[in-house]
Parts: structure tokens; sequence; C-alpha cells
């Protein structure tokens, strides 16, 4: 089972920028949590705050039934130098390995990584550099390298850019696995009609937590252009003073 995670008056900052304030809300366990919004809201910001990669104000607990559980991050976007001698099945390994690269890897790994290429429909591709692959392609390899570990708690932060819909139909397919096996997954998601698609809870989020619940719920038509276009606009009469805008304009 994944863990809930509870997240008590959160707040972050990048110097005078305020990114994400008063952010109080609850994540069920064993269940899919979709974080929306619009572009700069925080969404990233929210998921690194929760991993623990960047100091935020405010409390952030992840719950674990027992022990402390396994987690498993995609982020955003990587990038892979064309040449580098990296295959799709060395990077799979990658973390599975204390030896160096350039010792063969056993082969029980080779067999589970493989498997999970599969899940995502890239086992083919297993011997590519990983710079050659499309964006798309290098997504589910990211995809497939986070579920090797079996992980408790997933966290995805835009699985399906550049994604086709093959990649989609894996994509759709493994978290309705997932959320059967009952871990808990937190993935960023801007496409509407696809996250309407999983069973999931939908959390908007633009600086505050705008709403939160079933899909069916808050993705309602007549609501979303009031729900994406939150935005924590600079008031007009500021943007005309500013001397900036006023000497491009010019
Ligand atoms: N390391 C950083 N230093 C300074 N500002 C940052 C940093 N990371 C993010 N920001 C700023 O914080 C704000 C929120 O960024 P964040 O990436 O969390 O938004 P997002 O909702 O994930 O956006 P998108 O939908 O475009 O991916 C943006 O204004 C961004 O410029």
């Amino acid at each position: 089972m994944g863990p809930s995670i509870s997240l008590n008056d959160v707040g972050l900052r990048y110097e005078n920028n305020i990114v994400l304030q008063d952010i109080s809300v609850s994540l069920d366990a064993g269940k899919c949590h979709v974080i929306m919004g619009p572009n700069g809201g925080g969404k990233t910001s929210l998921l690194r705050s929760i991993l623990g990669l960047t100091p935020f104000k405010g409390e952030i607990n992840v719950n674990w039934t027992d022990s402390k559980g396994k987690i498993g991050y995609v982020p955003q976007k990587a990038t892979f130098e064309p040449s580098l001698p990296l295959t799709v099945l060395d990077f799979i390994l990658l973390n599975q390995s204390r030896s160096p690269l350039f010792f063969n890897f056993n082969k029980k790994h080779k067999v589970k990584a493989l498997a999970q290429l599969a899940r995502l429909g890239m086992a083919d591709r297993a011997m590519f550099r990983m710079g050659q692959l499309s964006g798309g392609e290098q997504q589910r390899v990211l995809f497939a390298q986070a579920l090797l570990d079996n992980p408790d708690l997933l966290i995805l932060d835009e699985p399906t850019n550049g994604m086709d819909d093959q990649g989609v139909r894996y994509f759709e397919s493994l978290i309705s696995d997932l959320v059967k096996e009952q871990k808990t997954i937190l993935v960023v998601h801007h496409d509407i009609s696809a996250v309407r698609r999983l069973e999931a809870t939908v959390h908007v989020v633009n600086g505050v937590l705008i709403e939160s619940g079933d899909a069916s719920e808050v993705l309602q038509t007549n609501k979303i252009e009031q729900l994406f276009n939150h935005y924590r606009s600079t008031p007009v009469s500021d943007v005309v003073n500013d001397s900036t805008v006023n000497s491009e304009v010019a």
C-alpha cells in the first residue's frame, strides 16, 4: 500500500517570487492524484517540495503504513547527449548495479529491466542509445526505470509530454494497474481529456490550491475556463507604469 501525504500550510518562494502559498491538502493513500493548473502555477515546485528537493515552509508528511517504502520519480525533462554511449538497457540498470557500467550486468537484472521496458512498449529499443530516442520514447524509458523497483509512491511530472497515442495508452493502462495495486500516484498533467479518463482525484494549483475533488466534479466543462484562467495577475496599473514595458512598447 502506498502512503498518504498531508500538506499543512505549505508555502514556497524564490526570492521575491511567491510560488506557493497556504497549501493544505490530504492526499489519500493508494489513489491517483493529478495536479493541474496553468504554466508557472507551481505544480513542479509542489512535487519537488514533497520529494524534499527544494526548501519550503509549512509541513509535509508522507505517512507510510509500515516501514518507509520506495519512491519512483520521473522529472519533467531529461537531456541525453546523442553521442553518449549509454544504451536504454544500461540506463534502466544504472541504479541496480554497484559495479561500474563496463562490467556485464547480471542476467536476472537484465530480464527484469526488459520486462519493465515491455510494459511501456520499449523492449525493442533496449540497445538504442538514450540520446537517439525521441522525446516521447525517452519519457517512456524514464517511466520504465521509475517502475523497476516496484515503488509504493510514484511521482510523475508531465509523463505523457511528447508521447504519441500508443505511448499514452500504455501510460493509462499502467496507471490503472498501479491504482489496483494500491500504489499512491502523484502526477502533473495538462491534458484535461486524458485526466478525465483516469480514475483520479484532481487538485488545481495556481500559487494556491484552487479546487480538489474527483476528476468528474472538478473538470466539469462549465468550470474549466474559470479554473485554469485563475491568473495571479500583476495589477494592470503596475504593468502600465512599468518603465521597461513602456520603453519596449515605444
Ligand atoms: N529554481 C528556481 N529558481 C527561481 N524560480 C523558479 C525556480 N523553479 C521555478 N521557479 C519559478 O517558480 C514558478 C513556478 O514554477 P513551476 O515549475 O513550479 O511551475 P509549473 O506549474 O510546474 O509550470 P509548468 O506548467 O510550466 O511546468 C515559475 O514562476 C518559475 O519561474
